[in-house]
């Protein structure tokens, strides 16, 4: 183990972020538009980011760090009958497109979230997303893969690793967070 090394990682992707910057308004502004206009978010990733998914949309409706009225936004990683049914009956690749195809309507925001931008059940919530209207962004990593042109809105965190990638997701979470709340002290 190199920490110097990781840390350095870290700071390289840290700093990829502020790259971004135009793009995490553009996401915070169909965020908002999605919920002006009654729409729901939907957050989905595989392991890491699943759990990203997870914390987001706990933020969203609970709250980030100050009170405010909830917002709709529902992470589809956590009905672990809803997983192991539709994993078993329809494959693995289905288990979020399918509850989009239950759930999502016109108007509503996915936010799909991948460090490789290949994994086929993200992809594949993209693709059921789209079917059904809403709207997609992705939070991704490396070249963003076939996911960075699969959304509406691509992030794209260029760097390589894994750890290193999701730690720059979380920052863009909570800045999208802030959004709704403002700065935090
Ligand atoms: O958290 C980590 C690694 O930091 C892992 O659990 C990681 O999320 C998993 O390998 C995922 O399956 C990776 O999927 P993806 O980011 O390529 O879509
Ligand atoms: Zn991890």
């Amino acid at each position: 183990m190199d920490i110097e090394a990781s840390l350095k990682g870290h700071r390289r992707a840290i700093e990829a972020v502020a790259d971004l910057a135009p793009a995490i308004h553009q996401a915070a502004d169909l965020l908002t538009r999605t919920f002006e206009g009654g729409g729901r978010v939907y957050a989905c990733g595989n392991g890491g980011s699943a759990a990203d998914a997870q914390h987001f949309a706990a933020e969203l409706t609970g709250r980030f760090q100050a009170d405010r009225p909830g917002f709709p936004a529902i992470a589809l990683t956590t009905d672990t009958s809803a997983l192991t049914s539709i994993g078993n009956d329809y494959g693995f690749e289905r288990v979020f497109a399918r509850q989009l195809e239950s759930l999502g309507r016109s108007g509503d925001t996915l936010l799909a979230l991948s460090t490789s931008g290949y994994s086929p059940n993200v992809a594949a919530a993209v693709a059921s997303a789209a079917e059904r209207g809403m709207n997609t962004i992705g939070l991704l990593g490396r070249d963003g893969g076939p996911l960075a042109t699969a959304v509406d809105l691509p992030l794209v965190v260029g760097v390589d690793a894994t750890a290193r990638i999701q730690e720059a997701h979380i920052l863009i979470l909570h800045l999208l967070c802030e959004a709704f709340e403002g700065d935090p002290a």
